[in-house]
């Protein structure tokens, strides 16, 4: 512990030198944005220490009026961002502005390629914070004192930005924080009051604490009539108008006010790509403001990451990543929620099972279901960004919101064979629209790659009607097609398994057809019974195949391959599934095999079933026998 007047030396966490170095390189040409970031920052501070005054109104002290104050100083090139909120511990300083405390931190940093633009981007999905200041200062000294230490004096830190930074204990009479930024040669830009009160103005405009700027005093001047221009003394002027954006009536608030506040709240360098704000009325009444980004964060694939809606009470700001207030699969969204029907003292228990919340979250879940079906109609462009960006998040939906499932399924796209792409851009909609007549189901494939799903042999008889079927292959697919079993009263069928129905697809003919296959194949059937014993569930005649020999589907209650491929994955035990092993009686090579000895005939049973499992799971339990026996037909050819 460093004692008054000692300085402590601390080497930066790795993870930090990358950062400063990569934001110092590649957003430079942002500069501005250490304002907007470090201007948050107090305002936040502000905000926590109104939310724990709440319940120990002391904690003011003498000094209840919270702002943010920006004073420059021209003489010594600094600039000093003070806020009289919560304060830094000795410890919390040493968390903060030395490490990067964000879980999954080293993957970002895996992500980076060295391509400044490309690396530009990223670390604006990151987040860059209180570093963001090294862009354009070349030392910065923060001074800070915590609201909640009792006898504490107060910190500083001090930094070059390379590599280490400086601990001492300071004086410091008033709780709260103090950032001075030393300009780097070259930034006079930020010098300039006028400048400097344009950019301040853009950033706070809709936060709902004063900022202030330091007007220096003016002398007792005389003008051109020799007038008397009296002095004016030095004062802070609030720059903003300080009423939050949110509150303020949707029809004067400008696109470009409601993108400045996006980028505050959700610390994004980008505009939104849209948002919706609404006044809701009636036994809960609440604003929202819910913004969807236009890229996804970093850490988007973690379901932990933190949700990005804030909740306010009675405009006071009362806690971040409220995931009461959202469902997992809309994690993306960012904004607030504002009540006055919950207590200020709320806490996160309260908001657990509260009527209220799920009120706020079930609204607020539409609304942006909403404006994303809207999105979808009117540009399918701008739809399809969303779709790419976010897709697999929104797959979650099915499983975890029952009751949306429709207004998710109607969100959702898949590569199809009626486009033959692998992009997702047909909707079950669309689906619905061509289905063939006499078709009930809509039928789709779970494979591991969109070439594995298209070229998989149960495709072959659809293609031969006509009929589309979805190819999914993301990893969440099979999750999401176990929960989403209907859409618009049709049901969803896939096309590997259970028994192959395809109602009034097949006509008369068909299935006369099919009864006459089945029985004259009905002895050769029980040699390939024989021939493959337990191995498989049931051998019958297909309806599926035209062009291959056989394939193998799994039955309706057997847990399908993606499933249980999944489960291994996560280093479950998954019991093993038997297969239905289906033969098409017309293929040259079947009908070949059954003039076989029974020997020849258990042996080409045997590599039809591994072939077939190799186009199914991709993969054979015991690949080396199966070369074998392939090298020894091929031989005896
Ligand atoms: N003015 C301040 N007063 C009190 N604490 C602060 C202040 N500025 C920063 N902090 C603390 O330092 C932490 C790190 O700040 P930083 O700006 O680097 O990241 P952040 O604001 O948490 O996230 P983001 O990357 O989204 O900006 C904050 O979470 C906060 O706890």
């Amino acid at each position: 512990m460093a004692e008054a007047g000692q300085t402590e030396k601390h080497g930066f966490q790795t993870e930090v030198k990358q950062l400063l170095h990569l934001m110092i390189h590649s957003l430079y040409s942002n500069k501005e944005i250490f304002l907007r970031e470090l201007v948050s920052n107090a305002s936040d501070a502000a905000d926590k220490l109104r939310f724990k005054a709440l319940s120990d109104n002391s904690l003011y002290g003498d000094d209840s009026e919270l702002h943010v104050r920006i004073s420059l100083d021209k003489d010594a090139r600094t600039i000093t961002i003070s806020d009289n909120g919560v304060g830094m511990t000795r410890d919390e300083v040493m968390n903060n502005l030395g490490t990067i405390a964000k879980s999954g931190t080293a993957e970002f940093f895996g992500q980076l390629s060295g391509d400044q633009a490309k690396d530009s981007q990223l670390i604006g999905q990151f987040g860059v914070g209180f570093y963001s200041s090294f862009i354009v200062a070349d030392e910065v000294t923060v001074r800070t004192r915590s609201a909640f230490e009792k006898g504490s004096i107060g910190v500083e830190w001090h930094s070059q930005g390379e590599g280490e930074f400086e601990l001492a204990e300071t004086e410091k009479a008033r709780r709260g924080t103090d950032i001075i930024l030393h300009l780097k040669e070259g930034e006079d830009e930020f010098l300039d009051e006028h400048r400097l009160r344009g950019i301040i103005n853009k950033y706070s405009e809709h936060l709902s604490i004063p900022v202030q700027m330091w007007k220096a005093p003016v002398a007792e001047q005389e003008n051109e009539d020799g007038e008397k221009i009296p002095a004016e003394p030095g004062q802070w002027q609030t720059v903003n108008s300080g009423q939050a954006l949110w509150t303020r009536d949707k029809a004067d608030i400008s696109d470009e006010e409601y993108k400045e506040f996006y980028k505050t709240v959700a610390h994004d360098f980008d505009d939104p790509l849209l948002w919706s704000h609404n006044k809701v009325e009636g036994t809960t009444e609440y604003t929202s403001l819910l913004y969807v980004p236009k890229r996804a964060p970093w850490d988007l694939w973690n379901r932990e990451q933190q949700h990005g809606v804030k909740l306010y009470v009675k405009r006071v700001f009362i806690m971040d990543d409220a995931d009461q207030l959202m469902p997992t699969y809309l994690r993306f969204v960012k904004g607030l929620i504002d009540t006055n029907d919950l207590p200020l003292n709320v806490s996160r228990e309260i908001l657990q099972d509260n009527k209220i919340t799920r009120a706020m979250r079930n609204g607020s879940t539409k609304k942006v279901l909403q404006m994303l079906k809207k999105l979808a109609k009117d540009d399918t462009e701008q739809y399809q960004q969303f779709w790419d960006t976010f897709g697999n998040v929104l797959k979650e939906g099915p499983a975890e919101d029952n009751g949306n499932q429709e207004r998710i399924a109607e969100l959702l796209r898949f590569a199809s064979t009626h486009s033959e792409s692998a992009a997702q851009t047909v909707s079950l909609d669309d689906y619905l629209q061509r289905m063939k007549e006499g078709q009930d189901k809509i039928y789709y494939i779970v494979a591991d790659s969109y070439e594995a799903a298209k070229n998989n042999p149960a495709l072959e008889i659809f293609r031969k009607k006509g009929v589309e079927v979805l190819l999914l292959s993301d990893r969440i697919d099979e999750w999401l097609m176990s929960h989403l079993t209907e859409f618009k009263d049709k049901q969803l069928q896939s096309v590997t398994r259970g028994d192959l129905d395809l109602g009034e697809l097949d006509d008369e003919q068909d299935k006369e057809q099919q009864e006459q296959a089945e029985e004259a194949f009905k002895e050769q059937l029980k040699r390939f019974e024989t021939a493959l014993g337990d191995r498989v569930k049931k051998v019958r005649v297909t309806h599926r195949l035209t062009d291959s020999p056989a394939c193998i589907i799994t039955d309706e209650n057997d847990m399908s391959t993606q499933m249980a491929k999944l489960m291994e994955a996560a280093g479950q035990q998954v019991p093993e599934t038997k297969y239905i092993f289906e033969v098409n009686p017309n293929h040259p090579l079947v009908v070949k095999m059954t003039e076989k000895d029974d020997t020849a005939f258990n042996q080409w049973a045997d590599v039809l079933l591994d072939q077939a499992t190799l186009a199914e799971r991709g993969s054979l339990k015991d690949p080396a026998s199966f070369v074998t026996k392939l090298n020894k037909l091929m031989l005896d050819a």
